[in-house]
């Protein structure tokens, strides 16, 4: 994250105790011309420290995701599936997508919430929307395009609930283009963490990676699916926090590490030279790896009885950047993170319904011992 030079950070401590000072005051009192306080102002909107005409402050904190709003319907078959002949399932509707999830499961663990994505003005959309608004998750930049089907991924689950295929129909996504992006950007650079999908086309998520170095926010990706990592750039300097599942990590290194705890290690440490500064990876009951310039840590599964993986990953991510924005360490937050995956997956739903900080407090004790040394979120 770029460093604020001296007159900047007056500038912003001015405009804070006095946002209706005019650039000439301003100048004034800082002992520079007006001119140079409007270059400044300027700069510090591009970079997301002001937001806008009447230098409105950011809120600190705030968290904001792109990508994915999706309709998931969900197939669970009653007995083994069989390939080529109607198999006998039941059938639910639930609002999914990546980003989505990580945006609900935020506002339920008290985030302050913005989210970025593209839907219909059919009926799934309104939903979708209304749904999230009732969460608490500021959707005032999602576009809503009267020509287009909102996403839809439906999941063909196992009786456990393992994944047998998935079916996403996501062309809406294609409008989350670098200029939609540009046209909302005064929300998305102003945010503390930024966390974007691989539903994003290429071209978006490389701006964005592009574009972090010189923001104030920090950077994290998920791959979404082994299809859609492919969008990712080959060189992942800019991204802060790459989280990915092995499956993810195998297609885009285009090699097979071994499953297990040491191919994770192997996997984690490609993404990382690759230029992630860190990388969360997971593979289900083999736990989490997590990797930051300075160690290597392994985070072991929270034993659970599932009944639907749908949506746990994601609360994993949600868990994560909701407990390490908060100061905690990187692993710290993984290891709550990882409860919140394990928890999501004891429920049919993709977002855990009594998901709160008290819950998650009063599960604790379904994780071991607690590791206390690591890395926190560097914040401005
Ligand atoms: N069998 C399981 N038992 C308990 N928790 C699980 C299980 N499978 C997945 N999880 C939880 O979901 C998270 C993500 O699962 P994983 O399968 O690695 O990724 P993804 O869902 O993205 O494919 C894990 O970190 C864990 O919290
Ligand atoms: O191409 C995509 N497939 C699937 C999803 C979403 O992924 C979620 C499930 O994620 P996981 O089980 O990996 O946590 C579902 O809600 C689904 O809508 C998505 O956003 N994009």
């Amino acid at each position: 994250m770029p460093e604020l030079s001296q007159i900047e950070l007056s500038l912003l401590r001015l405009i804070r105790e006095d946002p209706f000072a005019g650039q000439q005051e301003m100048a004034h009192r800082l002992g520079i011309s007006r001119p140079a306080v409007a270059a400044h102002v300027m700069r510090l909107t591009e970079r997301g420290h002001i937001l806008g005409r009447g230098y409105v402050l950011p809120q600190e904190g705030r968290i904001v995701a792109i990508g994915g709003a999706v309709i998931d319907r969900k197939y669970h078959a009653r007995a083994p599936l069989i390939a080529g002949t109607s198999n006998p399932v039941e059938g639910t509707r639930s609002f999914g997508g990546v980003a989505r999830n990580v945006a609900e499961n935020l506002a339920l663990l008290g985030a302050s919430t913005g989210f970025v994505s593209a839907v219909g003005t059919d009926e799934s959309g309104r939903d979708l929307l209304r749904h999230l608004r009732e969460r608490g998750v500021d959707t005032a930049h999602v576009l809503s395009l009267p020509d287009q089907r909102t996403a839809e991924y439906a999941a063909i689950l196992e009786p456990g609930g393992d994944l047998a295929y998935g079916i996403a129909d996501m062309a809406i996504f294609d409008a989350l283009t670098p200029e939609m992006m540009d046209s909302v950007w005064p929300a998305v650079a102003s945010a503390s963490l930024v966390f974007a999908d691989c539903n994003l086309p290429a071209a978006t998520l490389a701006a964005l990676i592009e574009k972090r170095p010189r923001s104030r926010f920090s950077l994290a990706v998920d791959a979404v699916s082994t299809p859609k990592v492919a969008r990712l750039p080959r060189e992942l300097k800019g991204i802060d926090l790459l989280f990915m599942n092995f499956d993810e990590a195998c297609a885009w290194k285009n090699c097979i590490f071994t499953r297990d705890i040491k191919g994770m290690m192997d996997a984690a440490n490609a993404l990382h030279e690759a230029g992630a500064a860190a990388v969360v990876l997971s593979c289900g009951t083999l736990g989490v790896v997590v990797h930051t310039k300075d160690a290597v840590s392994h985070v072991p599964v929270v034993e659970a009885n599932p009944v639907d993986m749908t949506g746990a990953g994601d609360a994993m991510i949600a868990g994560t950047l909701n407990f390490y924005s908060r100061n905690d360490t990187l692993v710290e937050a993984v290891r709550k993170g990882a409860l919140i995956g394990s928890l999501t997956t004891e429920t049919p739903a993709s977002v855990h319904p009594e998901l709160s900080t008290d819950f998650v407090e009063a599960c604790l004790h379904r994780l071991g011992p607690s590791v206390t040394n690591g890395d926190h979120l560097v914040r401005n």
